[in-house]
């Protein structure tokens, strides 16, 4: 099988060693190319090369970001760069016309390998990805679709970007981007810098009520939403790859209330679709969510930027991924 190894040396705990360790491993049964990332987006673009050289199978390095990216060259073959477009969830190519995508664990948070339950090791990673080729073992998956970009697991607009854009920054001075540092940066985001006065997002449903205003929303292509150390956290447990996209919105800002909603995301069972402070939605297909100011948006962990409104599709049965 001809297969492109996407490797992002940039990524929290990917090392040259464990990549040529993995690389070794993976030419025992593939004809393998190996690629690194030397940019911000230039998986995209890689990805998208691979897709008009016929490469059969890509297999990503590096974090979400780094899957977000090859996934996004994949489906969006024509568009250069940051071409803005919204493409329609319907004219990208089919998923049995794209290479297959594996993923292996080299960022700090690694969110949607670990929701896929493969192994947090790299190396052992890889020996499950070839025994899972050797039986030609993959899935189609829905993508979630925020305006012109695809993610795997999750977009949130309001605190958890600001939290991520926050982070990005520190590391840029050199900071390592553990949980610990998430999970700090959130709680000063939370306790000092949230606007408590004014919720600036509205959800728009075709056909349904307008839920009131709301402070922070994240909506969700699979569960969990992200991991606090070891622990999934899980605002949206119906959530999943075969279904379309959920939704969790803050309806206040009350910090007792927070942390209770926050400890029953930790429960194994996840949020109730039903609570005080908040609200939930389950397998959309298409709405919008506005901001009456600029307000953060992120995308699979990374931070986009400023928006004042997006608009949210599921995209079913978009890639094939080795598990
Ligand atoms: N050579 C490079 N130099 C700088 N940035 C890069 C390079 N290659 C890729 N990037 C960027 O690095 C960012 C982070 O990548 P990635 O998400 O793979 O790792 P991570 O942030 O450590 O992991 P996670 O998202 O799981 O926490 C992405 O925005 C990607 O575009």
């Amino acid at each position: 099988m001809r297969a492109l190894f996407v490797v992002n040396p940039h990524a929290t705990s990917t090392t040259a060693e464990t990549r040529d360790g993995i690389a070794a491993a993976l030419r025992r049964d593939l004809d393998l190319r190996v690629a690194h990332t030397e940019y911000r987006r230039h998986a995209v673009e890689i990805a998208r090369e691979a897709a008009r050289d016929g490469t059969e199978l890509i297999i990503t390095l590096g974090g979400d970001g780094t899957i977000n990216e090859v996934v996004n060259g994949l489906l969006t073959p024509d568009r250069p760069g940051d071409a803005p477009g919204d493409p329609a969830p319907e004219s990208r190519p089919p998923a049995e016309e794209l290479p297959l995508l594996a993923a292996l664990p080299g960022g700090s948070a690694n969110v949607f390998i670990r929701s896929l339950g493969q192994p947090a090791d790299p190396e052992e990673a890889a020996e499950a990805l070839l025994a899972a080729v050797a039986k030609e073992s993959w899935r189609t998956i829905g993508l979630g679709l925020a305006d012109d970009r695809y993610f795997t697991f999750c977009a949130g607009l309001g605190l958890d970007a600001e939290v991520v854009h926050a982070v990005d920054e520190q590391r840029t001075e050199g900071h390592k981007a553990t949980a610990t540092r998430y999970m700090l940066t959130a709680l000063r985001h939370f306790l000092l810098e949230v606007d408590r006065s004014d919720p600036a997002i509205e959800l728009l449903v075709p056909g349904e009520p307008d839920p009131g205003r709301l402070f922070y929303a994240v909506v969700t292509n699979t569960s969990p939403w992200t991991y606090a150390g070891d622990k999934p956290v899980r605002p949206t447990p119906l959530a999943g790859l075969d279904t379309g996209l959920d939704l969790f919105a803050l309806t206040q800002l009350e910090p007792l209330s927070v942390l209770g909603i926050l400890t029953q995301m930790l429960a194994p069972d996840g949020l109730p679709p039903v609570g005080d402070g908040y609200i939930t939605r389950h397998d959309m297909a298409d709405f919008r969510i506005r901001a009456s100011r600029p307000t953060a948006l992120q995308i699979d962990g990374e931070y986009i930027g400023e928006r004042s409104e997006v608009h949210f599709r599921s995209a079913p049965e978009s890639i094939r991924i080795v598990l």
